[in-house]
């Protein structure tokens, strides 16, 4: 069975996080281990606490299952502040990580702040470089680019400018916009390729990020190409909003569970 790794902060509540993307990677076959870098105290109607892990601990479990299992692709979520990314970056090249989609979470939906500010300029210069494809939502590219246009019809400069802090791609989100179609835009360098699907009523979408990023990496370690891994990400997430499950009083998790062929 193809291995995965997940390196994020845990939700207690099971919509986002660790917890998305085990139950994620688990949905499309592949094993799923992970590296907790953050405890948080959340549930659908937000966080109510957070315990970061220190430097050490994340290098610690990195180090046990890096030393032990093979992983054919890997993700980043919630990485907190500084050291953590450090740590990371350090890890990923010594033991040559491979098929890193790094999702850069910074704030929740609820507008929990998951990043440090500090860390932005740790992330931008020394972890993107290393991804395979950051997954960034539009606050969190315009957070990375400096860019301030709103429309979405700017998607494929603000993914060339993205492009420019060095991963092998570029998916940018266009989830919390106002648009009729939830479109996003991949960018390699080469080609762009806009995903759309129909915007779905709902305030359902914990997790949504967490969930398309570990879809991505689970579809490049089974040995889907780039485009495709995405394209059936894709495809998975829209029917993972569109079945989404009522766990709680608050915004509720996507259906995890759902098959895409
Ligand atoms: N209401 C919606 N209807 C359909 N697709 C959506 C909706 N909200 C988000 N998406 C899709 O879910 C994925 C995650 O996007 P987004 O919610 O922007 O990420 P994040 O959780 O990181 O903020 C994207 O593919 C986006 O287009
Ligand atoms: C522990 C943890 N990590 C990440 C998130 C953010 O989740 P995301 O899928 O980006 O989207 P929202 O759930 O915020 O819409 C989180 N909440 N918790």
């Amino acid at each position: 069975m193809k291995q995965v790794l997940t390196i994020a902060g845990s939700d207690s509540g099971g919509g986002a996080g660790i917890q998305a993307d085990l139950k994620t990677m688990t949905n499309f076959a592949t094993y799923g281990a992970s590296v907790i870098t953050a405890v948080t105290a959340q549930n659908t109607l937000g966080v109510q606490g957070v315990r970061v892990m220190s430097r050490n601990v994340v290098a610690r479990q990195l180090d046990s299952v890096l030393t032990d299992l093979s992983f054919s692709a890997a993700k980043t979520g919630m990485l907190a502040n500084q050291d953590i990314i450090e740590v990371v970056v350090e890890k990923t090249q010594e033991y040559q990580l491979k098929n890193l989609v790094v999702d850069p979470v910074m704030v929740a939906t609820s507008g929990d702040v998951l990043l440090e500010e500090e860390a932005i300029s740790s992330l931008k210069e020394q972890l993107i470089p290393l991804a395979k494809i950051i997954t960034p939502n539009l606050k969190e590219a315009k957070v990375l680019t400096g860019y301030e246009k709103e429309a979405t019809i700017e998607l494929k400069e603000i993914a060339q400018e993205l492009f420019q802090l060095g991963p092998e791609a570029v998916l940018v989100k266009g989830g919390h916009s106002q648009a009729e179609q939830a479109v996003d835009m991949f960018y390699d360098g080469t080609q762009y390729h806009e995903l759309s699907a129909p915007r779905i009523d709902t305030n359902d979408t914990h997790g949504t990020g967490c969930t398309l990023s570990s879809a991505i990496a689970s579809n490049l370690a089974l040995g889907y190409d780039l485009l495709t891994a995405v394209k059936r990400s894709k495809e998975f997430i829209t029917k993972a909003i569109k079945e989404g499950v009522k766990v709680g009083t608050g915004n509720n998790p996507v259906n995890h569970l759902v098959k895409v062929n």
